[in-house]
């Protein structure tokens, strides 16, 4: 034997009813003994509800409505039946309305509408679906027969959520069983009295009835189709990437569903559920799909937990003050005087320390309750035993749900770990010593952002989102781009991870788009769906935009940008960029940047500042980090100036050696800041500050390597034609230095913290003599590395280096993130 139900989407319109049926018919075709419930038709319930109200307050136009009504099962009829067929239906659905209609003129003359006149008008719901539905699967020749559950179904008379009496209700319910042979069409939701008296049976009131049919009459399943997949691991339209829970136990189902999941609800499914009765949750609209079952207990879970849900909308109310502690009775005081007033609390906490009692309650009740508990401790604030009773109100409270969290360490340390780093503040937090449920309360700004953040730590197997707002589309931003694009797959396949490009910007357009810019069309998505940049607009769109995993990724030289990390880094956005003006600038903002980040748990990684994708910065940074003393730093750090001193040489000019380097991708947007020396200065003032010593820019000094006309040329052409004219000049430098058997070479050096920048010449013995290409060449002399230097070496620069330095700065926050 197998129940099944039907919802009101399910039932909602022609087509899926045709849906329902076939899906009858199917399970006929199996053989299957079966009783069958339906709901009424989608919306109708509240329909009638407003009709009933409109009714009794006197306004007519409840006719009106209550014609749209009758015309939506009239279509139904038309929809699923030959015209020859219908009229016996039609005649037994008008004589319902023709009830209903008598019925409404009695409470709109009496104008007045009890619970028990209500539940009679609700009732009309159900009895119709059931009526049209089961004339239809006659019509198709199947043995069917309506079954009004108000003779089956026996309640006391708590109009709007009566109470079963199961002797009876079993009973009856068997006895009609053994009656008939046909396929029942069961009526979901009503019931009645002794007296015959029509009731509902309150929320989710049709499971309800499936569920005292399953239980009477010993079901092996009791089949819930609703409109969804199964229950989901978080509500997905909150959670995009949340999926199905292949399978839940009853108290997750509860603990999930009184966090706001309402697919099922659970208290509607006890009868089944106390004789083990399986449930399954299904989808009518998607029939091939498994959705979820529904049992008594958890089997082995995959994840530690099951799922996510929240409460959108709470106030806090927090009442504290020295005269609480030790004091006996002040909580039942308090939840008494709640109670009282019928202010239902949802969660509670309170430290040990017994100086505050928060609980949080529906924020229309806020007020109420100061008032109530202002009363209730009048004595007590007076004397200044409590000293105040606050509320805070947008907030949310995001529960995580699920037996795998029994005895299990870590899972807390997971979920507030996970708002840590996305700069979530929990406000208040509980967790009951059943621990099937770790509730946090924060700020409903952070509602969205939290769920998602949390949703992609736990269920770790689908893909973690990280959000990119991408700064510069040039070079280094558009290769970058192309490197996400080519590993798309990989990342998501491998890692589990998705780069979200939700935003991107050069100088001339703007776009923004949370759910993402297709990287493999991002020009065109830019241009045709872009606005007017604005710098300020977009990063203060981004903060707005509060998403999990944002990460700010500045690919331009821009020398004002660095004003908005400090805005981005506070609002807990991690940046990486391979812009050097923010570390090159004053120390305090250096510092200022690196305290910020650290205080708000983000990262700001600038791997690629020096010496592009090679591993200089985080070399230092783990020397330091594990205490070594750094004596001195010898360094060629200008991809630019090592490729030309590396392919100037006889017979070639030295400005098309430079337009090379250009346009190799080597050189600054402007070549002058590689050239007067300035790029290499700015590299070995980051070194400097990341080994500990404090310079400012003024403190390098630069032996100037351009004559003069070149050096202050007002452009970058004019440059190039300053470059062309000196060819002379770069050509002695060159025969000069070979004329030792040596080679050019540009060296920063940091030692006693002085830091210089010049050019030299190096004989076939140093080690910097062998270079080729854009090769940087870093050499550290440590206290650990005293005898022999620890060397990095390799290309330097060049827009797949260092586009790849800026993405394993990315993929180092996406592991950070979890
Ligand atoms: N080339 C290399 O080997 C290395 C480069 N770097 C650094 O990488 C950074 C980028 O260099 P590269 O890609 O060559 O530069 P490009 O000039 O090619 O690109 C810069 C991009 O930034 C955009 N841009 C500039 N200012 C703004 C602004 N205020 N708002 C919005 N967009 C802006 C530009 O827009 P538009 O297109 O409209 O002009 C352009 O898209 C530089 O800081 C450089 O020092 C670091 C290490 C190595
Ligand atoms: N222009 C720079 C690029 C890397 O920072 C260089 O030439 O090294
Ligand atoms: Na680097």
């Amino acid at each position: 034997m197998k129940v099944l139900k039907f919802g009101g989407t399910s039932v909602g319109t022609v087509d899926t009813i045709k849906q329902v049926i076939s899906i009858l018919e199917n399970n006929l075709a199996q053989g299957e003994r079966m009783a069958v419930i339906f709901s009424a038709m989608g919306g109708v319930t509240n329909r009638l509800i407003e009709i009933g109200r409109m009714a009794s307050a006197g306004q007519a136009e409840y006719l009106e409505l209550l014609k749209a009504v009758e015309e939506r099962h009239f279509a139904t009829i038309r929809g699923l039946l030959n015209v020859k067929n219908q009229s016996t239906t039609f005649a037994a659905v008008k004589g319902l309305f023709n009830e209903l209609e008598d019925l409404l003129r009695g409470v709109s003359l009496i104008r007045e509408l009890t619970p028990r006149t209500l539940d009679l008008i609700m009732s009309f719901g159900e009895r119709l679906s059931t009526t049209i539905i089961t004339e239809a699967l006659k019509h198709r020749g199947i043995a069917t027969e309506y079954c009004d559950a108000r003779s089956l179904i026996r309640t006391n008379d708590h109009f709007g959520l009566a109470e079963v009496d199961f002797e009876i209700t079993n009973r009856q319910i068997l006895e009609y069983f053994a009656k008939t042979s046909a396929l029942p069409c069961v009526t979901g939701f009503v019931a009645s009295t002794a007296d015959g008296i029509t009731t509902t049976l309150g929320r989710g009131g049709s499971d309800y009835t499936a569920s005292i049919f399953g239980a009477a009459l010993d079901a092996e399943v009791i089949e819930i189709w609703t409109d969804v997949d199964g229950m989901m691991t978080a509500d997905p339209r909150k959670v995009p990437n949340a999926f199905t829970i292949p399978s839940i136990s009853y108290a997750e189902a509860m603990e999930l569903s009184h966090f706001g999941a309402k697919v099922i609800y659970p208290p509607s499914l006890q009868p089944a559920f106390a004789k083990n009765i399986l449930i399954k949750v299904l989808n009518t609209f998607n029939t091939a799909f498994e959705g979820t079952l529904v049992h008594r207990s958890a089997n082995g879970k995959e994840y530690a937990i099951t799922g996510i849900s929240s409460i959108d909308d709470v106030a806090l109310v927090n009442i504290q003050g020295s005269g609480m502690i030790g004091v006996a009775g002040i909580s039942a005081r308090l939840f008494t005087a709640l109670s009282d007033h019928r202010i239902s609390v949802i969660l509670i906490s309170q430290a040990s320390s017994e100086h505050s009692i928060c609980f949080t309650i529906d924020p229309r009740n806020a007020d109420r309750a100061r008032e109530v508990l202002q009363k209730a401790f009048e004595a007590e604030i007076a004397v200044g035993d409590i000293d105040s009773i606050s509320i805070e109100k947008n907030l949310s409270i995001i529960a995580i749900v699920g037996e795998g969290m029994k005895k299990s360490t870590g899972v807390s340390g997971k979920l507030f770990s996970v708002l840590g780093k996305n700069g979530i503040n929990v406000i208040a937090t509980a967790q009951g010593s059943s621990e099937l449920n770790i509730s946090v309360v924060l700020s409903k700004n952070d509602l969205s952002k939290a769920l998602n953040a949390i949703h992609g730590v736990f269920f770790q197997s689908e893909t973690r989102s990280l959000n990119l707002f991408i700064v510069g589309v040039g070079l280094i931003g558009g290769t970058l781009l192309e490197q996400i694009r080519n590993q798309t797959t990989y990342l998501r396949d491998e890692k589990f991870l998705k780069l979200n490009v939700a935003g991107l910007t050069n100088t001339k357009k703007m776009l923004l788009e949370p759910d993402g810019i297709d990287p493999t069309r991002w020009r065109d998505e830019l241009d045709e769906l872009g606005v007017k940049t604005s710098l300020p607009a977009f990063v203060q769109r981004i903060i707005e935009l509060n998403l999990p995993n944002s990460v700010f990724v500045d690919c331009t030289s821009d020398k004002d940008i660095v004003y908005y990390y400090g805005d981005l880094l506070d609002a807990n956005i991690s940046v990486v960029t391979p812009n050097k003006v923010a570390n090159s600038g004053r120390y305090a903002e250096y510092l200022q940047l690196q305290r910020m980040a650290l205080h708000r748990g983000v990262k700001f990684l600038y791997e690629t500042n020096v010496g592009a994708g090679l591993p200089i910065i985080n070399t230092i940074q783990g020397l330091m980090a594990s205490g070594d003393k750094f004596l001195k730093i010898e360094a060629i750090l200008s991809g630019t100036l090592s490729y030309i001193f590396n392919t100037f040489g006889p017979g070639v000019r030295f400005v098309d050696v430079v337009r090379e380097a250009k346009a190799k991708g080597y050189t600054e947007p402007d070549p002058r800041d590689d050239l007067s020396g300035t790029d290499v200065a700015r590299k070995i003032l980051i070194l400097a500050r990341e080994v500990g010593v404090p310079l400012e820019p003024e403190d390098i000094a630069i032996a100037q390597l351009l004559p003069d006309n070149c050096q202050q040329a007002p452009s970058i052409e004019a440059f190039f034609a300053e470059l062309e004219a000196s060819n002379d000049y770069f050509e002695k430098l060159l025969t000069d230095a070979q004329a030792q058997g040596e080679v050019l070479r540009y060296i920063a050096t940091l030692e006693n913290d002085r830091a210089t920048v010049e050019l030299r010449t190096v004989g076939p013995q140093h080690p910097f003599y062998t270079l080729s290409g854009s090769d940087n060449i870093v050499s550290f002399t440590t206290e650990r590395y005293k005898d022999r230097p620890l060397v990095v070496k390799g290309p330097g620069a060049g827009a797949e280096v260092t586009a790849s330095g800026v993405f394993a700065d990315i993929m180092s926050i996406s592991s950070y993130l979890g």
